[in-house]
């Protein structure tokens, strides 16, 4: 096991990342199943029960963050993350990217809408795999978003990302999420490109 995670890390073999992103994939439409359904009480305990046993077994194979694959899956849909919805990039640069997604049940907040705090997640995604192509590893300094429509579930929707401007080690990013010819949101970031040391 390394000892950072900013190391190398131990990918998995073919066999092993593709199953487990057919796990991650099952847990996603779980998440939904959960979120969309309304069970009685005996099935909710008993599908409680159930999820609790199939938590037990995974904990057996449990490893440290270096050592994951969640969300270190970069050929994978959505990393391998559960938490992050899946983003299809059709075109990618170190200065430009374009792509679409679209959220789902898990993602709803109230009334048709996307929940406030998925839009700066899906930012966070695209932006921080745009300003680290081509460049070294960097945080998100700040994250501001224009909350223009509702964002819509269970819709394509089309994303931007464009590198603004390089500054030293800041890097500004804008960005745009849209339901057709609506933009429903937009965002600025500066993300900062770390320095031998920071975590
Ligand atoms: C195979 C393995 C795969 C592995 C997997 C890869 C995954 C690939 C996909 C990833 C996709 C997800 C990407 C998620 C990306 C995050 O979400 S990262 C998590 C959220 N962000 C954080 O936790 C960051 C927390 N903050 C920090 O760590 C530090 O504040 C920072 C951002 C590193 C900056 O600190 P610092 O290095 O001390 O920088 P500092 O010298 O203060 O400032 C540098 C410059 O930036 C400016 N600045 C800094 N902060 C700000 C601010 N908030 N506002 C304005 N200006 C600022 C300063 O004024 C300064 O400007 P100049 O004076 O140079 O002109």
């Amino acid at each position: 096991m390394t000892s950072s995670a900013w190391a190398a890390q131990t990918l998995a073999d073919q066999e092993t990342g593709t199953a487990f992103e057919h796990l991650i994939g099952s847990l996603r439409g779980l998440q939904d199943s959960v979120t969309s359904t309304r069970p009685p009480a005996e099935v909710a305990l008993a599908i409680a029960a159930e999820l609790r046993a199939v938590a037990h077994r995974l904990d057996e194979f449990g490893v440290g963050e270096a050592d994951q694959l969640a969300g270190a899956q970069m050929d994978y849909p959505g990393r391998s993350q559960a938490c992050v919805p899946v983003l299809d990039h059709t075109a990618q640069s170190a200065d430009e990217v374009r792509g679409t997604l679209q959220l789902s049940r898990f993602h709803l907040g109230r009334n048709g809408a996307a929940h406030g705090g998925v839009i700066p997640l899906v930012f966070d995604e695209i932006f921080g795999r745009l300003a680290g192509t081509d460049r070294p590893r960097c945080r998100t300094a700040f994250l501001h978003v224009d909350y223009r429509e509702i964002t819509p579930i269970g819709r394509r929707l089309d994303f931007t990302g464009r590198v603004e401007r390089v500054d030293g080690r800041k890097i500004f990013v804008t960005g745009s999420l849209a339901d057709g010819d609506a933009v429903v949101a937009e965002a600025d970031a500066l993300f900062v490109v770390l320095r031998e040391g920071q975590p």
